[in-house]
């Protein structure tokens, strides 16, 4: 039986909780939502505090106790409600703090509280807004998950119309909602949503522009804003503040999503926090990595905290190794010049493989709570070695000829600098100094321009001692080890392979797997990665965004390894492209004991 927790728009409670405690109801009368819209429950919570239990989501709310918890903003602990970051006993002149005038202006019957969302693209115009940021809000749309009042502006320097933002939207659209019905009705509804201004980056009076066409969109309600930094790096400090000083909201919140890379190492890292800081608060601050928006990412809390099979085995005792593997068979076609700058370790390894592994080894958080969450994972990613040259091997894609067709070594490419030393592959393997994984390899393996397009967690477990059966698995007992497979991409699957009797009179095992294909299981598409953090980042659930704590142990794992490969000028193995990758990736693994999941006919 399935028992269900719709993300849209329930999932809105636990935030909107938070910032509305002030006009409850008498506590346990129950408000019937009905089933009229999802977006009347949406503003029925945030007018009251309100819970909906697991039983009677989307049918009934019942205002709850004002909690009296507080958050961690990663700068200390602090109430959530508070008007922060007061400067000389003034509250700041740029982004206005989480939901401070929400509740100045929310009267106790809700009056005043109507609100609207206006949701600015920085940076429009470039290739993540159109493939991912675009199709994702469409998506949103289309599924009823927007705000009743929301406006989608687009912002770049290119000269476009409304016109031609919109046509550039409905030709880009190349989500999963293009063949479904009555597409292109809520897509012209849609876009009727959204508008374009073109700016400077750097230009006050620019972004002073957008304001005014933000407020004629927005009337008297409360104005709340997300901004979305689909730039270059090197931009995103303009950007803020600019857009702090003349187009934050006066009277709602402002909120920032703020994509990667967040620095070159430690110290880029630090001063790139330390200057959004100064227009804006942490909570505000929405550093997205989109990996933490996939579908089998977010699972991996419900495998391992809701099934009492996988959970006492998650330690040392149980488990061998873990394996968390990344790899594309393209190669870095057309983002060459951004991608020598940062190599394949801060491109893939350093986020989006070590927030996976954060996520996996974590101790269970106390609850659900975005801070409870964080905080585990600040405490793993700080109980890890730092890692050093001895234990990465890094790589790099040759041309290769195959079936007539040659595809371009890494340095073929002309925004490449013919010597590049930048690794297009890296294995690494890291271990947590703790009670719980002591001792315990965690191999990752991330590649452009390999065989395939994959990215997977292997946990490989221990022998079972004794093994009654192990006259029957030849001399190799690795093979007989069980392994939880968990496929994050593509075709989405967790299996687990055992050891079965082949049926017949005789004493035959193979190894089987137990199944959850999700193609198969689920009728139901999986929504991008975008679409779930752009959703969250509205709804003001942190969950999956990286806070500055993350992000500097993060970088304290892997910048001395960075230095080393840059300072002692270290070459990668070179690999054709279209093949395994470099050979030290298994002597890598064999120092630890370990073979990779991911090769031959092991691989599923
Ligand atoms: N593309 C992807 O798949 C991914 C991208 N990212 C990150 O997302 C952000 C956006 O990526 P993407 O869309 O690929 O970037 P683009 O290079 O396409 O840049 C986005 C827009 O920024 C403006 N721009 C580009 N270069 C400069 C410059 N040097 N100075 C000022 N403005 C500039 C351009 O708009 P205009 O000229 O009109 O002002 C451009 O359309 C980056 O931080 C990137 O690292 C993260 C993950 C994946
Ligand atoms: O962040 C990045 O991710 C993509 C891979 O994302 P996926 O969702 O398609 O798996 C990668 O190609 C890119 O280099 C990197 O910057």
């Amino acid at each position: 039986m399935a028992v269900s927790f719709p993300k849209c728009p329930s999932s809105s409670l636990p935030a909107i909780q938070a910032r509305n405690r002030a006009w409850a109801p008498p506590l346990g009368s129950p408000i019937q939502a009905g089933d009229s819209s999802k977006w009347a429950l949406f503003e029925a919570t945030k007018r009251y505090n309100l819970s909906v239990s697991a039983s009677n989501r989307g049918s009934a709310v019942t205002p709850v106790e004002p909690s009296k918890k507080v958050e961690d903003s990663g700068a200390g602990t602090k109430p959530t409600d508070l008007p922060i970051k007061v400067e000389n006993g003034t509250p700041p002149t740029g982004f206005s703090s989480e939901g401070f005038q929400n509740l100045q202006q929310a009267g106790p019957d809700g009056s005043g509280s109507e609100s609207t969302v206006s949701i600015t693209v920085v940076g429009a115009s470039g290739d993540l807004a159109k493939k991912k940021i675009f199709p994702a809000l469409f998506a949103l749309y289309y599924e009823g998950c927007l705000p009743k009042h929301f406006t989608v502006f687009g912002y770049a320097r290119s000269k476009m119309t409304d016109a031609e933002l919109r046509d550039m939207v409905s030709l880009t659209l190349t989500c999963r909602i293009d063949q479904r019905e009555n597409c292109s009705v809520k897509m012209e509804e849609f876009l009727k949503r959204c508008f374009y201004h073109a700016g400077q980056y750097d230009s006050e009076a620019h972004f002073a522009d957008l304001d005014k066409k933000l407020k004629q969109h927005e009337g008297s309600r409360i104005s709340n804003r997300l901004y979305y930094l689909s730039i270059p790096p090197n931009i995103f400090l303009d950007v803020v503040k600019c857009a702090s000083l003349a187009a934050s909201s006066g009277n709602g919140w402002t909120r920032v999503i703020v994509e990667k890379p967040f620095g070159r190492d430690a110290e880029s890292s630090a001063a790139l926090t330390r200057g959004l800081k100064q227009y804006l608060h942490e909570d505000q601050i929405f550093r997205i990595d989109h990996y933490l928006g996939k579908e089998l990412v977010e699972n991996l809390s419900v495998l391992r905290f809701s099934n009492l099979v996988f959970e006492p085995l998650w330690s040392r005792q149980y488990i061998r190794n873990v394996q968390i593997i990344f790899s594309e068979d393209f190669g870095t076609e057309g983002r060459g010049g951004y991608f020598d700058h940062y190599g394949i370790i801060r491109d893939i390894m350093q986020n989006h493989l070590l927030q996976i592994m954060a996520l996996f080894a974590m101790e269970t958080p106390t609850s659900l709570e975005a801070e409870d969450i964080r905080n585990e994972k600040v405490k793993v990613l700080r109980s890890m070695k730092p890692l050093q040259a001895d234990d990465v091997v890094i790589g790099q894609y040759k041309s290769h000829t195959r079936g007539g067709v040659m595809y371009p070594g890494y340095t073929d490419d002309k925004t490449v600098p013919s010597n590049s030393l930048t690794p297009t592959f890296a294995a690494a393997a890291l271990f947590i100094n703790n009670a719980r994984w002591d001792g315990v390899p965690f191999l990752m393996k991330a590649g452009k321009a390999l065989h395939t397009k994959r990215a997977e967690i292997r946990v490989q477990f221990r022998h079972v001692p004794g093994n009654l059966y192990k006259g029957c698995f030849g001399t190799d007992l690795d093979r007989a080890t069980n392994e939880l497979v968990i496929r994050v991409q593509p075709d989405e699957a967790i299996y687990l392979k055992i050891n079965n009797k082949i049926p017949g009179l005789g004493m035959r095992l193979d190894r089987s797997n137990l199944n959850l294909h999700y193609a198969a299981r689920y009728s139901k598409e999986i929504p991008d990665a975008y679409e779930r953090l752009l959703l969250d980042a509205i709804e003001g659930e942190r969950r999956l965004f990286i806070r500055s704590d993350e992000l500097d142990a993060a970088w304290g794992l892997f910048t001395p390894l960075l230095k080393e490969l840059e300072e002692r000028h270290i070459a990668p193995e070179l690999y054709p492209y279209g093949s395994r990758g470099p050979v030290g990736a298994h002597y890598l693994a064999a120092k630890y004991n370990v073979r990779w999941g991911d090769l031959g006919a092991e691989q599923h």
